[in-house]
């Protein structure tokens, strides 16, 4: 059975004050212990602070980027023992923002996904295609070559600690959701593409989330095809209400 999930990565948004009133509200809308796991990924600066008011619930907390290196002279940079010993046993990585603003590269990725496993994390690793890949036919390539470089050379054993997360550009914070009939079509070639590279057991046991403009109103539909085991959300999880809606959609 794979787990269901539902992440919300609050990116470079709410400050210390913002993100105890967003906890406080979560916590408020939390009535019954959901169906999906919940996770949040607020700022660096803020993953102290939310550790600290979930606990006692079931909300995971996970940052949204991580060094690759142990420790060191790097300036500006937060290592995997900075994370853990906060409480932060989860990373993304990935992400698209990452690789468009901050040049994060598949051969970059591979080494921080190392360090994170290497280290007992939970990786959410964050993958998908711009629009011109899709219009050039070219998801499907480009999807695989992501993965390929990433995460097809870790040992099957590391599998248990990733967790997909198919985003593609087009659809991140536009407002142009992919369709659930999209959304499906690439998650089960994600699923084909584990079976044929890691291994059946792997294929089916790895969650696999969409992202890219999931709402209260569209989450059910894209949450209820079968290759699709939840949604990593962006703007919609910076609302308690919403996030909650979201979560619930299963
Ligand atoms: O990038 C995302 C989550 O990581 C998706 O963002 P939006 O939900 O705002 O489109």
């Amino acid at each position: 059975m794979r787990d269901k999930i539902v992440a919300g990565n609050w990116k470079m948004n709410n400050d210390l004050a913002e993100t105890e009133e967003l906890l406080g509200k979560l916590k408020m809308q939390m009535v019954k212990e959901p169906e999906a796991t919940v996770m949040v990924a607020p700022s660096f600066t803020n993953l102290y602070p939310t550790f600290q008011a979930l606990k006692g619930t079931s909300v995971i907390v996970a940052a949204q980027n991580m060094h690759e290196s142990e420790n060191g002279a790097f300036t500006g940079e937060i290592s995997a023992s900075m994370l853990k010993s906060v409480g932060v046993n989860t990373v993304i990585l990935g992400h698209s923002e990452r690789r468009a603003y901050f040049h994060e590269t598949g051969e970059l990725l591979a080494k921080k996904v190392k360090t994170a496993i290497d280290n007992g994390m939970t990786v959410i690793f964050c993958f998908g295609e711009e629009l011109e890949d899709r219009k050039n036919d070219k998801h499907f390539d480009l999807v695989e070559q992501q993965l390929k470089e990433a995460l097809f050379n870790l040992p099957q054993s590391s599998w248990k600690n990733i967790i997909l997360a198919y985003e593609p550009v087009w659809a991140i914070g536009t407002g142009e959701t992919a369709s659930p009939e999209q959304a499906q079509e690439m998650h089960k070639h994600i699923r084909n593409l584990l079976n044929k590279n890691v291994g059946k057991e792997v294929a089916e046991n790895t969650s696999i989330l969409y992202g890219g403009s999931v709402k209260p109103n569209n989450a059910k539909e894209i949450f209820a095809k079968e290759d699709v085991d939840g949604g990593l959300i962006g703007g919609a999880s910076l609302n308690a209400v919403d996030f909650m809606a979201i979560v619930n959609s299963f």
